[in-house]
C-alpha cells in the first residue's frame, strides 16, 4: 500500500485554543474536523509543505523556526497508509481565514474529543490535551 506523507499543525492562539478546520464537501472524509495541513508534494520538505498549506488554506504566514515537532499519526486507511507529522505553532502573521470554503473553529484542548475527527487523529488527542 502507498504511504502518503501529510503535514499538519496544532495552531494554538494566545488563549490556548486550537484551530480545527472542517473538510469540505467533495473531499474524502468530508465534514470531519482536522488539523490544518495537507499533502507534502514532490521536492518539498514537510515544514515547507505546511507553510504553503497554511498560506493557501488559511491565508497566514509562518516560518520553519515557529514549527516545533509535536507528534505524528501513522494509520492505515483502506486505500493508503497515512504518515502525518504534526507540528505545534504559536506564532504567525495574519488572521486565519477560510480560503477554501472550510468551516473553522477555535477549540479548547479539553473539547477536542467532541469533534468528529479522522480515525488517524484520535490516538493523538489525549497527548495533545495534556501537552498543549
Ligand atoms: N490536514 C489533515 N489531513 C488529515 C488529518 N487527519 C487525516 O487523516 N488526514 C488525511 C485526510 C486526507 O486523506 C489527507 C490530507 O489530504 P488532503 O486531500 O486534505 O490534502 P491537501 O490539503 O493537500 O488537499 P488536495 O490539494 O490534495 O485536495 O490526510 C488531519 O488532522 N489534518
Ligand atoms: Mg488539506
Amino acid at each position: 500500500m502507498k504511504t502518503v506523507l501529510v503535514s499538519a499543525v496544532v495552531l494554538v492562539d494566545t488563549d490556548g485554543r486550537i484551530l480545527l478546520a472542517q473538510r469540505p464537501e467533495g473531499k474524502s472524509m468530508a465534514g470531519m474536523w482536522e488539523f490544518p495541513g495537507g499533502k507534502v508534494e514532490a521536492g518539498e520538505t514537510p515544514e515547507g509543505a505546511l507553510i504553503r498549506e497554511l498560506q493557501e488554506e488559511l491565508g497566514i504566514d509562518t516560518w520553519e523556526s515557529c514549527l516545533a515537532p509535536l507528534t505524528f499519526a501513522s494509520h492505515s486507511y483502506s486505500d493508503f497508509h497515512l504518515l502525518m507529522p504534526v507540528y505545534i505553532c504559536r506564532k504567525w502573521n495574519g488572521i486565519p481565514t477560510s480560503n477554501e470554503g472550510q468551516a473553522l473553529r477555535w477549540v479548547h484542548s479539553e473539547n477536542l474529543r467532541d469533534f468528529n475527527m479522522p480515525p488517524a487523529d484520535l490516538p493523538l488527542l489525549p497527548m495533545i490535551r495534556d501537552w498543549v
